[in-house]
């Protein structure tokens, strides 16, 4: 059976990106590769109608600048395909994300992601900065939760950091059952994985809150997780632009949570919090 790749470049990249794929996934398409000025589709040949994209909003939006091109891939290629675009990441020279298929490297944190559909290989800005944030802070013993957990990639370095135990919550099905598959993948068992979102975490208090969403959902829920937070815990907060951090941070405030420090990679942050 051949797939067919859609080679999309979207500008400006976020959010279209993300709905272009949440729509592209709604219409059959069934792996996707995030590149670096857009998003690499594939879809079954059987699957595919030509006025299939008719139905993909995203495309006709005035706000975004939407560009594809089209070919088709034997079966015989498809894993090799995916492999060349998803490279192992080495972040801080210490931790390396990599997929099944690749060699272990000599850093001292060897993860093992198969991302499939979830958002969360290290290859995105937020997640890097994110790793960056766990390594190097404690974790030894800390109660984490790893809200929007995606792959579960923040919670299985956290478990490797020390952590324990640690809730990963994610609202996507497909992203909870893959957290699911890495945490034992990576022979974590310190980790809970649940689907859902902030109304669950009623009553719960952790040491250590991870979240890499997006900023309408931080600022939304902040209230929830700060508190969840135990008294100096900690909460690193991503998934946002630069221009956006004082408005995380008026919040922050307002829900007792006080700045520390934040990282800056392509005009995203990942930002570092503490409880009073
Ligand atoms: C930017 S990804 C981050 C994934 C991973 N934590 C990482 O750092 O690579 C955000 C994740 O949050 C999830 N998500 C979105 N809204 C959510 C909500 N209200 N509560 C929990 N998870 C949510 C999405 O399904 C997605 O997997």
């Amino acid at each position: 059976m051949n797939y067919i790749e859609f080679n999309f470049k979207v500008t400006p990249l976020q959010p279209a990106s993300d709905i272009l794929l949440a729509e592209l996934g709604e219409l059959g398409f069934d792996s996707f590769v995030e590149t670096e000025d857009g998003l690499q589709a594939y879809i079954l040949e059987e699957y595919y109608k030509e006025d299939l994209l008719k139905y993909v909003f995203v495309l006709n939006n005035p706000e975004f600048e939407i560009t594809y091109n089209t070919k088709t891939i034997e079966q015989v290629n498809w894993n090799a395909e995916w492999e060349k675009n998803f490279t192992p990441i080495v972040v801080s020279d210490n931790c390396r994300v990599r997929a099944p298929f690749h060699d272990k490297g000599n850093e001292e944190y060897d993860i093992i992601i198969e991302p499939k559909m979830s958002f969360g290989t290290g290859h995105h800005a937020t997640t890097h900065m994110m790793i960056q944030h766990i390594l190097k802070d404690d974790f030894i013993g800390k109660k984490v939760l790893d809200m929007g957990c995606g792959t579960a990639v923040l919670a299985i370095l956290a478990e490797m950091r020390g952590a324990g135990p640690l809730d990963a919550i994610d609202i996507d099905e497909w992203c909870y059952l893959n957290s699911i598959e890495n945490a034992e993948r990576n022979n974590c068992t310190k980790i809970t994985v649940e689907q859902g979102d902030a109304s669950l975490l009623s009553n719960r208090k952790y040491d250590i809150i991870i979240a890499n969403i997006n900023r309408n959902i931080l600022l939304n829920d902040m209230k929830t997780y700060a508190n969840c937070l135990s008294k100096d815990g900690v909460i690193y907060l991503s998934g946002f632009y630069e221009e956006d951090l004082d408005l995380i941070k008026s919040e922050c405030t307002n829900q007792g949570l006080t700045y520390v420090n934040h990282y800056v990679k392509d005009q995203w942050v990942a930002a570092k919090f503490i409880k009073d």
